[in-house]
């Protein structure tokens, strides 16, 4: 198994994975950039921030599984994974309450004005009457928009504040806000209208880019604080900046539209930069938080290893468990699957499970066949040799 790490991963999970037979080259410097020409010999690529582009995933000749050390996938190219065979895969959850601390931080940071007075002070400057006001949190509504594990828990920690907690969610129903101890929002306009703080914690994707924009803030309260730890695409940073000066909302941003990427020093928006107060994209930065990714990292691997499918793939068209052996990734044609079997009847071997699960898109597929003996070379290569035939792997 040659795996590719190309961002930061602590160093117990390098140990591990080497433990479990792999062959690893950690090179936490590679930009999205680098990446297609350092690709061609992995078959794991494990991420943080660094974006997967359709040409990385092309020129991975042997890529067979993608890993997300985080939460959003928003960064690889899941059509070109998926039409490909090549399997994505996250850590959900596992850096929910780092999260989730840094989106409260920043609530208290904007109300307070933790920044501003800090930078005061530095210049010698001590300004009581400007920095000694403030809304506080006990008994103020927290609204969250997204109620996955970020925001639900970013609502518990609202809670132990003494918040009043309300939540938006697509598939939130009155009976799940009960359940939660949240107030049910219907739109995230209502949503918006009663929050003295609005958090927000959506993937991003097309259906939510600059979900909250103009008709989002001018549903707000003036003076009200928004928080965006989730990406920066889902909120429309132009119409931010107008509530910002037209209707004083304070804004808390740990994620921006076109942020620079983890090994870049500008940050370009210097008029947004003076407007809010801005953390650098490190809601998942905590010991914590790694340390709980990179031991996913290592389940996720394991898994993979022994069964040919990985846990909490993001691109399959329906999520099952399969078993290891012969693992073949193959176009979605008539016909291939029969010739790998009648490869495999010629040199007398026995299927004693099979399993296809097909990549959204429908383009392409996986295949994992339980053998009752070892096909040698010969027979791998005629394998190999089917037409239509991705990669052909024992495992
Ligand atoms: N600032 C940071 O360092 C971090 C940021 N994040 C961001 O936060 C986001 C949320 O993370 P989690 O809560 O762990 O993920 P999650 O998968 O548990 O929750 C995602 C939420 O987005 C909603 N959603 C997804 N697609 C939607 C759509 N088309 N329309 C409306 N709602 C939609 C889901 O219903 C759910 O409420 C991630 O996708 C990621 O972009 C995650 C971890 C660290
Ligand atoms: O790995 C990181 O620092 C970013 C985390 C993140 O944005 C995510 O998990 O979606």
């Amino acid at each position: 198994m040659n795996v590719l790490i190309a961002d930061k991963l602590s160093d117990s999970a390098l140990t591990d994975l080497k433990a479990l037979g792999a062959s690893i080259r950690f090179e936490p410097g590679l930009t999205a950039k680098d990446l297609p020409d350092a690709v061609s010999d992995a078959e794991i690529l494990i991420v943080r921030s660094t974006k997967v582009s359709a040409d990385t995933i092309k020129r991975g000749e042997n890529l067979s599984l993608i890993i997300r050390a985080g939460a959003g996938v928003n960064t690889i190219d899941l059509e070109e994974a998926s039409s490909r065979g090549i399997h994505v895969a996250n850590c959900p959850g596992k850096n929910a309450d780092a999260v989730a601390e840094l989106a409260i931080g920043l609530i208290i940071a904007a109300d307070r004005r933790i920044a501003d007075g800090t930078m005061d002070l530095r210049q010698g400057v001590w300004n009581k009457k400007l920095y000694g006001s403030a809304s506080g949190l006990k008994g103020r509504t927290l609204t969250i928009i997204g109620m996955g594990s970020i925001g639900r828990a970013t609502a518990e920690i609202g809670k132990a504040l003494g918040m009043r907690v309300a939540a938006w969610s697509r598939s939130l129903t009155e009976e799940k806000a009960k359940e939660w101890g949240v107030v049910y929002c219907s739109s995230i306009e209502k949503a918006a209208s009663i929050a003295d703080v609005l958090s927000i914690h959506l993937a991003a994707g097309k259906d939510t880019t600059h979900l909250i924009g103009k008709k989002v803030f001018d549903s707000m309260k003036n003076g009200a604080i928004l928080v965006n730890t989730s990406r920066g695409e889902v909120v429309d940073t132009a119409a931010l900046k107008e509530a910002i000066k037209s209707k004083g909302i304070k804004a808390g941003l740990d994620v921006y539209e076109n942020e620079p990427g983890a090994t870049e020093k500008d940050f370009k928006d210097a008029d947004l930069a003076a407007m809010i107060t801005g953390t650098h994209h490190i809601g998942a930065s905590t010991d914590q938080a790694s340390e709980a990714i990179a031991s996913e990292v290592v389940r996720i691997v394991e898994a993979y290893r022994d069964s040919g499918k990985p846990l909490h793939q993001v691109n399959s068209q329906e999520k099952s468990q399969a078993h290891f052996n012969l693992v073949v990734r193959h176009y979605n044609k008539v016909g291939v699957l029969a010739s790998v079997l009648g490869v495999l009847r010629s040199a007398s071997i026995n299927i004693e499970e099979m399993e296809n699960s097909i990549f959204s898109g429908g383009r392409a597929a996986v295949c994992t066949l339980k053998l009752d003996d070892k096909p040698d070379e010969a027979v791998m290569s005629k394998i190999r040799s089917i037409e239509n035939l991705i990669q052909a792997v024992l495992k």
